[in-house]
C-alpha cells in the first residue's frame, strides 16, 4: 500500500485534547432528577473559525437524545463507551472498575453527531422507588442492551425482556439495540448459532406478552475489532434526522463521479455517520478506520507548523489524502467540516478524472451546508417558541398570583 498526498489531518494527541473538551462527564445519582445545565455548562459549543465550517453554532438550546447502555454487570458497557468514545486501548478495559452509579457523558463531536450516553450499572431495580425510570427512559432516542455470549445468557434475556418492555411502555419511539457482545471468542459458525438463538428467544417472549410490534435489532460486537465501531454508527445514524438528506447526496455525488462507495465519518470518533445505499462491508468499513488513523498519525507527526505545533488545527480544510491500494482501487480521503471527513473507494481509471470528483465534493460540501443551515433555523424557531410559551406562563402566574 502506498500513500500520497497526506497533509493536515487531526492529531492524535490533539484529537484527545479535542476529546476532553468534548465530552463533559459526569456521574449521575439517582435523584439528581431531569437537570442536565451542570453537564452541557461545561461543553464549550463548537464555532466557526476562517474557512473551516462549525457546525455546532446555533444549537446550545438543543435538546440531545440519550442512548442509554444498560444489561448485566461485568457484560462490557463500560468497556464499549471507554473503547468508542474515550479510545482507550482494549486490553485497557481489563482493569475498569464496576460501575455503581449512572455514569453520562456528553458526546457532541459535530453537529450530527450529538447525544448524551448514560452507562448503567448493571442489575438496575426497575422497583427501586428512587430509580426514575420513567424520567429516564422519556428522553431516550435508543436503548442498547449488552449481552455477554461467552456467558450464560437466559437471566440476561429476561432482564432485556423487563427492560425494554417497561422502556417501550414509557416512550414507544425509543429504539432497542441489542448488542451481542464479547463474540471475539467465538468462531464464525457459533456467532451465527449464537444470534439466531438470542433473537429467536428474545421474539419469544416478545410474542408471549403480545408486544410483538417492539422492535428489537440484533448486532455482534467486540471491542477487539471494528464490529463495535460499526454497530454504534449504525445505532447513531437511526438518530439523525437528517439521515436520508445526508444518504440521498452522498448517492448523487458517487453516481456522478464514478465513485463506488463513499462514507461520511466523524473523525474523532471514527463513527460513520452516513453512506450511500450500496451494501457495506466491514473489509471496507475497517479500512476505513485503517485510513483516519493514517492520516491522523502522519499529519500529527509532519502535517503541524514546525515553528510552533501548537499553533493550528492539523485537520483543516485542506486536509486530504490518497491512497492506492495493490488492487486498482483508490481510497481518497476530504475534509467536509472540522469534524467530518468523505472517504471514497473508486477504481485507477475513475480517478483520472480528479477535478470532476472535486468539483462534485464542492457542491456535495455546500450541499451539507445548507442541511446544517436549516437545522440550526428549526433550532432557532424551537428555542424562541419554548422560550415564548415560558414567558407567556410566567405572565399567567404572575396574573394569578397578583390580584390587583
Ligand atoms: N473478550 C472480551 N472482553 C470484553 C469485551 N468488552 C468488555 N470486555 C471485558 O469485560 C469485563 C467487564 O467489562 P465492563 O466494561 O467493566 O463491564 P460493565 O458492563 O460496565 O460492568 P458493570 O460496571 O459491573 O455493570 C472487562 O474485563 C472487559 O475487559 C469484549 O468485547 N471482548
Amino acid at each position: 500500500m502506498t500513500s500520497e498526498g497526506v497533509s493536515n489531518c487531526c492529531g492524535e494527541a490533539e484529537e484527545k485534547e479535542d476529546d476532553n473538551e468534548d465530552m463533559a462527564m459526569g456521574c449521575y445519582d439517582d435523584d439528581d432528577d431531569d437537570d442536565f445545565s451542570a453537564l452541557t455548562e461545561g461543553n464549550p459549543e463548537w464555532g466557526s473559525e476562517d474557512g473551516v465550517l462549525g457546525f455546532n453554532e446555533g444549537l446550545s438550546g438543543e435538546v440531545k437524545p440519550r442512548v442509554l447502555l444498560m444489561g448485566l454487570r461485568r457484560s462490557g458497557k463500560s468497556s464499549i463507551q471507554k473503547v468508542v468514545f474515550h479510545k482507550m486501548s482494549p486490553n485497557e478495559t481489563l482493569f475498569l472498575e464496576s460501575t455503581n452509579k449512572i455514569c453520562r457523558e456528553d458526546v457532541s463531536s459535530s453537529s450530527f453527531v450529538s447525544f448524551q450516553i448514560w452507562d448503567f450499572p448493571g442489575q438496575i431495580d426497575f422497583f427501586d422507588p428512587t430509580f426514575d425510570y420513567e424520567m429516564i427512559f422519556r428522553g431516550t432516542g435508543a436503548l442498547i442492551f449488552v449481552i455477554d455470549s461467552q456467558d450464560d445468557y437466559v437471566e440476561a434475556l429476561s432482564r432485556l425482556h423487563l427492560t425494554v418492555t417497561r422502556a417501550y411502555k414509557v416512550n414507544p419511539d425509543i429504539h432497542f439495540e441489542v448488542f451481542i457482545h464479547k463474540v471475539d471468542g467465538l468462531s464464525d459458525d457459533h456467532k451465527i448459532e449464537k444470534q439466531g438463538d438470542i433473537r429467536r428467544r428474545a421474539s419469544d417472549d416478545l410474542a408471549d406478552a403480545r408486544l410483538e410490534r417492539i422492535h428489537l435489532s440484533f448486532y455482534l460486537t467486540s471491542i477487539y475489532d471494528h464490529s463495535i465501531f460499526e454497530a454504534f454508527s449504525k445505532v447513531v445514524q437511526k438518530l439523525i434526522p437528517q439521515l436520508p438528506t445526508l444518504e440521498n447526496l452522498l448517492n448523487i455525488f458517487i453516481s456522478n463521479s464514478g465513485i463506488e462507495k463513499a462514507f461520511l465519518f466523524d473523525v474523532v470518533s471514527k463513527i460513520y455517520i452516513a453512506t450511500d445505499s450500496s451494501p457495506v462491508d466491514m473489509q471496507t468499513y475497517e479500512l476505513c478506520c485503517d485510513m483516519i488513523d493514517v492520516v491522523i498519525d502522519i499529519s500529527c507527526i509532519y502535517g503541524l507548523a514546525e515553528e510552533d505545533p501548537a499553533v493550528g488545527s492539523p485537520y483543516d480544510k485542506d486536509s486530504m489524502a490518497i491512497i492506492r491500494l495493490n488492487n486498482t482501487t483508490v481510497v481518497y480521503l476530504k475534509e467536509v467540516t472540522k469534524f467530518l471527513a468523505m472517504v471514497c473507494f473508486l477504481r485507477e481509471e475513475s480517478f483520472e478524472r480528479k477535478g470532476l470528483i472535486d468539483y462534485n465534493f464542492h457542491c456535495f460540501r455546500k450541499a451539507i451546508q445548507e442541511v446544517f443551515d436549516v437545522r440550526v433555523e428549526v433550532q432557532k424557531n424551537r428555542k424562541l417558541l419554548s422560550q415564548r410559551r415560558r414567558s407567556k406562563q410566567a405572565t399567567a402566574n404572575g396574573v394569578a398570583g397578583n390580584p390587583h
